[in-house]
């Protein structure tokens, strides 16, 4: 939510300033705006990031189904039988606070029934942003726990990186689903297990960070700034807070990951962890036990990270020329048998150019591995590749710079469907970044928290999107239905302005 507040200006009496009506494309045309032959036959599943139902639109920007669920929701998945996991911002979240707060999974059949929810919303923990269906069933999740400010000083952190309210690292941990709710945890992995820093050498866990690729600079992050309790008030009347924000937990937050995916071909994990520029693999196939170490696991290196790519200034090695992400989203694998197959995608939300001017740009990589499978981690210098394998860059005219949120992801035809979810328009492009489908969002989602306020910071974004999927006609979820325009189609809304 730091992105949004650094721009956004206080809206005079009465309305929206002009130039945030810009930015959040509150002035534009909404639905359908462009759909040609090249378009790839099927349906785009999203929803309003603000709302509590899942839509699955045909290519005229038609509903042709929703999921009606009780809660405000982030992520979706749907499942080759036709049922939709949705992350849902739990009303009761305590504690913890930010842009992709959640709290909850739930899992829907087809026809909107709930089979299974699994909440984990607490003192301790809260888990937000993103999930991953694993092919056993099993569902990665990201989450949030508390450290206190004794407890990271004691790993390292330094003072003037430390808020009143402690850290919140992240771990990611893996539930096997009961029916009907609820779920044992088999798996974890602990950020704050594989932390390096380069300031204490009486602690254990000092070293040259420039050594350590594989370890997380634990001073990571800038000098904790509180803002000042006027200009925090506005910002809270304005939406752009999180629930639960207070000047005490600015900066707990300390990596923000917002996206994770799962490769069964590797037993590999991927994270985005926006508020390093970095996207970071780990191994999955270790135990526990091993996860929380440095050996284990098919890759012999237990839990530390086998790769990272982004910002290489985060292990010291390269300078501000090698950075090349910007507080990213939705990093994915490409598919097998999809153009670019084991390759990764990503939304690069602020992507500076060569001029220094900043671009959304969908970046796709191809980390560089040894005949055995290895990543290759150099001795020194940045981690590869040098260049990313295939970009598309936002022109900032037609195009729209999304600053958070968003998502992208290839499609089977090397097609990708992009989301610039500040502003709620989705599109479609060729691999040569031709724009065959434009879809712009007239949703405005009208689920609120029990005091009346959205469930997401949104400020002025009132179209936002977190996630939408291109879901192709051959899909089994989809064949052989009949998907017709649902009647009436759901209320759209101008923002007030
Ligand atoms: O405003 N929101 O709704 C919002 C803001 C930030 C956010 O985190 S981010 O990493 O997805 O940008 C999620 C939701």
């Amino acid at each position: 939510q730091d992105q949004q507040s650094d721009v956004a200006e206080a809206p005079p009496e009465g309305g929206i300033p002009p130039e945030m009506v810009k930015m959040a494309a509150l002035d534009q045309e909404r639905g359908l705006r462009l759909k040609t032959e090249n378009a790839t036959p099927g349906y785009i599943l999203f929803s309003s990031l603000t709302s509590s139902d899942v839509y699955l639109i045909d290519l005229d920007g038609k509903v042709v189904h929703e999921w009606k669920t009780n809660f405000g929701l982030g992520s979706h998945y749907l499942m080759e039988d036709g049922r939709l996991y949705v992350h849902s911002r739990d009303p009761e979240a305590v504690v913890f606070s930010g842009g992709g707060m959640a709290g909850r999974v739930q899992e829907f059949s087809w026809d909107g029934e709930l089979l299974w929810e699994y909440k984990l919303a607490n003192q301790d923990n809260l888990m937000h942003h993103d999930f991953a269906v694993m092919p056993n069933g099993n569902i990665l999740l990201i989450v949030w726990e508390s450290k206190t400010p004794e407890e990271a000083m004691a790993a390292g952190r330094m003072p003037h990186l430390i808020p009143k309210a402690g850290v919140w690292p992240d771990k990611i941990i893996e539930v096997k689903p009961t029916k009907p709710s609820g779920g044992e945890i088999v798996w974890e992995w602990y950020a704050w297990d594989h932390m390096i820093q380069d300031v204490n050498p009486d602690l254990p866990n000092y070293g040259k960070l420039s050594d350590h690729p594989e370890r997380i600079n634990i001073n990571n992050g800038d000098t904790i700034r509180q803002p000042d309790p006027e200009e925090f008030e506005r910002g809270k009347a304005q939406g752009q807070y999180a629930a639960n924000a207070t000047i005490d937990n600015m900066g707990s937050d300390m990596f923000h990951t917002n996206a994770i995916d799962y490769n069964p071909e590797l037993d590999q994990i991927v994270l985005s962890i926006p508020d390093f520029s970095e996207i970071w693999i780990i191994d999955h196939s270790t135990t526990t036990e091993e996860a929380s170490g440095s050996t284990g696991g098919k890759s012999g290196k237990g839990g530390d990270l086998l790769y990272r790519w982004g910002n290489p200034q985060e292990y010291n090695r390269g300078d501000t020329t090698d950075q090349y992400l910007g507080f990213e989203h939705d990093v994915r694998w490409i598919l097998p048998g999809y153009p670019g197959e084991g390759d990764l995608t990503i939304f690069n939300n602020n992507f500076k150019d060569a001029d220094g001017e900043t671009h959304s740009q969908v970046t796709q990589i191809t980390p560089p591995m040894d005949a055995d499978g290895k990543y290759i981690i150099p001795e020194s210098g940045p981690i590869g590749p040098e260049k990313p394998t295939w970009t598309y860059t936002a022109n900032n005219e037609g195009d729209y710079l999304a600053m958070f949120i968003s998502s992208a992801h290839r499609m089977k035809n090397g097609h990708t469907l992009m989301n610039f979810g500040p502003q709620g328009r989705l599109q479609e492009i060729t691999e040569d970044g031709e724009v065959v489908w434009d879809y712009w969002s007239p949703y405005i989602g009208q689920w609120k928290l029990p005091d009346g306020t959205p469930p997401q910071p949104v400020g002025p974004f009132m179209y936002a999107i977190f996630r939408a999927t291109h879901i192709p006609v051959d899909h089994p979820a989809v064949a052989g239905k009949e998907l017709q325009p649902i009647d009436p189609q759901p209320a759209t809304q101008k923002p007030p302005m």
